[in-house]
């Protein structure tokens, strides 16, 4: 599809009158971070404890280098990709974020607004700011993220409330029994201010409001959202409930993909929430092939964390993932200018893809193979 090259052609207008662009991950995060308050952007930047696991994601990616062929015709690239009975335009979808009002007064309208224009899918958070309703208006392919809290009839009334506002997919995250040990958050006392942000879906549930009435606490959203006794019933209750496909998040041991496999998850995404809950995780770009060899084509197999340029997107792809999400890159261009900032982030970083995608020689996402990658020592 050329997108590489009529992009850039079109960014160099652009620069011609502005003189400055903000191009890179880089850039991007020291923008977000002048905008913001430090509370609101250590909550979007920090992980949990020492970091080490945001690290280990970036890192991964430098332990690939792509090997590229030569004399091939890449002039007609094709980035589409076919999931759930859908055609997207590239393979690149929207993680859940949740409370982004803290970052954009139009928080997930603004993002999804992009995604529809982008033609992606845009994974809403639970603990959004505002309901799934409102947001289904503003974007036609849309998957509905949700947390195992310890009430199950509020679980159901949102699975069947995103199935009446059409969305398509329901995304449980099951890699956060609790909240992870955020020391910078701590430090800086992050965590009771921004509850009031992440409270779009439930102000607006009736189930939420008959059992715990219409002013809600930190304690009850936290009931709500987080339920460390999670174990595969919940799971198997989730599975009863909706006809829906199911994609799980937050799969890191090929045992349990193939375990969710078995119990009906329609497709996994390989992730490590971002090194936001467990310090230390393996990286997840670690963790892909061998999820990948495991489901063995059974289910898709998708992926987040770390992602921040076009060559780590080529990565994850060649190392078997069908679709790979973007997770803190749109949430800066989110803060830094709304619904446009999240596509200019997108738009950048698919480009910067396709281009690579040529220069390694290849067409087709489908040509993305193990063999076009060395591993460093
Ligand atoms: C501010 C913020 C809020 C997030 N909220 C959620 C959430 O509500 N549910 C969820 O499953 N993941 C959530 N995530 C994790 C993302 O879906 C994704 O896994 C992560 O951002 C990927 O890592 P990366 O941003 O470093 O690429 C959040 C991430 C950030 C940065
Ligand atoms: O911050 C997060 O990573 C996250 O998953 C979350 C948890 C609860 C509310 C909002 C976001």
């Amino acid at each position: 599809m050329n997108f590489g090259t009529s992009i850039q052609t079109e960014r160099i207008r652009d620069c011609d009158q502005t003189r400055r662009m903000l191009i890179t991950f880089e850039q991007w995060e020291q923008e977000a971070r002048r905008l913001l308050d430090p509370r609101s952007f250590s909550y979007a930047a920090s992980g949990a404890g020492d970091e080490s696991t945001i690290r280990a994601n970036l890192e991964s990616f430098q332990r690939w280098r792509i090997v590229p062929r030569i004399l091939r015709d890449v002039a007609d690239r094709d980035l589409s990709v076919k999931l759930f009975g859908q055609t997207f335009p590239f393979p690149v979808g929207f993680a859940p974020i949740g409370r982004q009002a803290m970052f954009h007064e139009q928080g997930e309208v603004a993002s999804a607004k992009a995604a529809a224009i982008l033609g992606i899918p845009f994974i809403q958070s639970m603990v959004s700011s505002y309901s799934l309703e409102k947001v289904a208006d503003a974007q036609p392919s849309r998957w509905f993220h949700l947390f195992f809290g310890h009430d199950r009839d509020v679980l159901k009334s949102m699975v069947l409330r995103a199935e009446r506002a059409g969305f398509s997919a329901i995304v449980p995250t099951l890699d956060r029994p609790e909240e992870g040990w955020r020391a910078q958050n701590l430090s800086l006392c992050v965590s009771p201010f921004m509850f009031r942000y992440g409270i779009g879906n439930f102000i607006s549930d009736p189930i939420v409001r008959q059992k715990y009435g219409s002013t809600l606490t930190p304690q009850t959203m936290q009931y709500l959202t987080s339920n460390p006794h999670i174990r595969v019933e919940d799971f198997r209750f989730l599975r009863s409930i909706t006809k829906l496909p199911i994609i799980v998040k937050g799969v890191l041991h090929p045992e349990d993909a193939n375990m969710m496999i078995n119990y009906g998850a329609d497709g996994l995404i390989v992730s490590n929430h971002g090194g936001r809950h467990l310090d230390g995780a393996i990286a997840a770009l670690e963790a892909l092939p061998s999820i990948v060899d495991v489901a063995e084509d059974r289910v898709p197999v998708m992926f987040d964390s770390g992602v921040r340029c076009g060559a780590d997107i080529l990565k994850a792809l060649a190392l078997g993932a069908k679709m790979v999400f973007i997770g803190r890159p749109y949430l800066y261009g989110l803060t830094i200018a709304g619904e446009t900032g999240v596509r200019h982030v997108i738009e950048n970083m698919v480009a910067d893809f396709d281009l690579n995608l040529g220069m390694a020689g290849l067409k087709h996402i489908s040509d993305l193979q193990p063999s076009i990658l060395s591993r460093n020592s």
